[in-house]
């Protein structure tokens, strides 16, 4: 049997409780998931959406750089720098950042059958069951909605169309920024990742240079390399290795992309190409969002 569907009978018993926001993501993926059982077949989309409504914080600003309720996401390729750019913003709006891979990588620290079977999707590169990745996102929006916070940014969620429609019926996402990168500086870029054991900090070791030619700019991206103190505390991600980031982004193609054209009918992407490292691009997307970061020069 597949791993992604022993993963789901593990996960098709889990029973949330009423009237939270885990068991309208969850109560929503039950009735929308194209690939498994039905949990309650009489909750929809439209009536999780209506509940969330209610019991969640207002999100309907119509412009983006109002308030602190964001509800952003962001799209792209693995190792486009969604990261850098989902935590940067975060710390400059004070919202937090939540990145669904950090989530996973907690539970696969765990031990125990699921977490070496997820292992086993995760290090080929592969996407884990939605049922698995709505249940570790509804945790984290749950803890965060009882510490009072307003908003947030996602990163690396959501990644299918089957999420999309989810998250589009239990919350009200303002802006979708799609990241892009040329292609030949995708895979230099994971392979260059590097992430500090102690703090959890992620540098990268990869000095891209890319010729320009064809109307294109020549493309400079420095290595984003360590302070002394995480130096020696370097280390890889698993599924960072040349075979499982071509496979990661042959995924993001097939599962990812249609995405992006899931929130391009619905007028939310923002199309970011980068132009080069941290330097030049974050002032740049700063501008493209109409945002100001006192402190940029200082961080940039
Ligand atoms: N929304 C999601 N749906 C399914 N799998 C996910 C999701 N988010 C993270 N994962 C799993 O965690 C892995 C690492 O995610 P992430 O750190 O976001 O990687 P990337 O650098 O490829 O964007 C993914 O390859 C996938 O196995």
């Amino acid at each position: 049997m597949a791993v992604s569907h022993r993963l789901f009978r593990l996960f098709s018993p889990f029973t949330p409780a009423k009237n939270n926001l885990s068991s309208f993501l969850i109560r929503s993926l039950s009735s929308s998931s194209p690939h498994g059982p039905s949990l309650d077949p009489e909750i929809d989309l439209k009536e999780a959406a209506a509940e969330l409504e209610k019991s969640s914080s207002p999100s309907s600003s119509p412009s983006w750089t109002k308030g602190r309720n964001f509800h952003w996401v962001f799209l792209g390729c693995p190792g486009v720098g969604k990261g850098t750019y989902a935590s940067r913003l975060s710390t400059l709006l004070g919202v937090p950042h939540i990145a669904t891979g950090d989530l996973v990588r907690e539970e696969l620290s765990s031990s125990g059958l699921l977490s070496s079977q997820l292992k086993e999707l995760v290090n080929h590169g592969k996407l884990v069951p939605d049922e698995f990745i709505i249940s570790l996102l509804s945790k984290r929006l749950e803890a965060g909605k009882e510490k009072g916070e307003s908003g947030y940014i996602l990163d690396g969620f959501p990644r299918t169309v089957t999420q999309a429609e989810i998250l589009e019926g239990v919350i009200n996402v303002d802006l979708v920024i799609n990241l892009k990168l040329k292609e030949e500086a995708l895979l230099a870029k994971c392979l260059g990742r590097r992430i500090c054991s102690e703090c959890g900090a992620n540098y990268n070791v990869a000095c891209i240079d890319i010729k320009g030619g064809d109307g294109d700019d020549r493309m400079y991206m420095p290595p984003l390399l360590p302070p002394p103190k995480c130096e020696s505390k370097l280390i890889t991600r698993a599924d960072d290795t040349e075979e499982v980031v071509k496979e990661r982004l042959r995924v993001y193609n097939k599962m990812t992309q249609p995405v992006e054209e899931f929130y391009r009918k619905r007028g939310k992407l923002l199309e970011f190409e980068l132009p080069g490292g941290i330097p030049q691009s974050w002032p740049k997307l700063l501008r493209a969002l109409h945002l100001e970061d006192d402190k940029q020069s200082a961080i940039a």
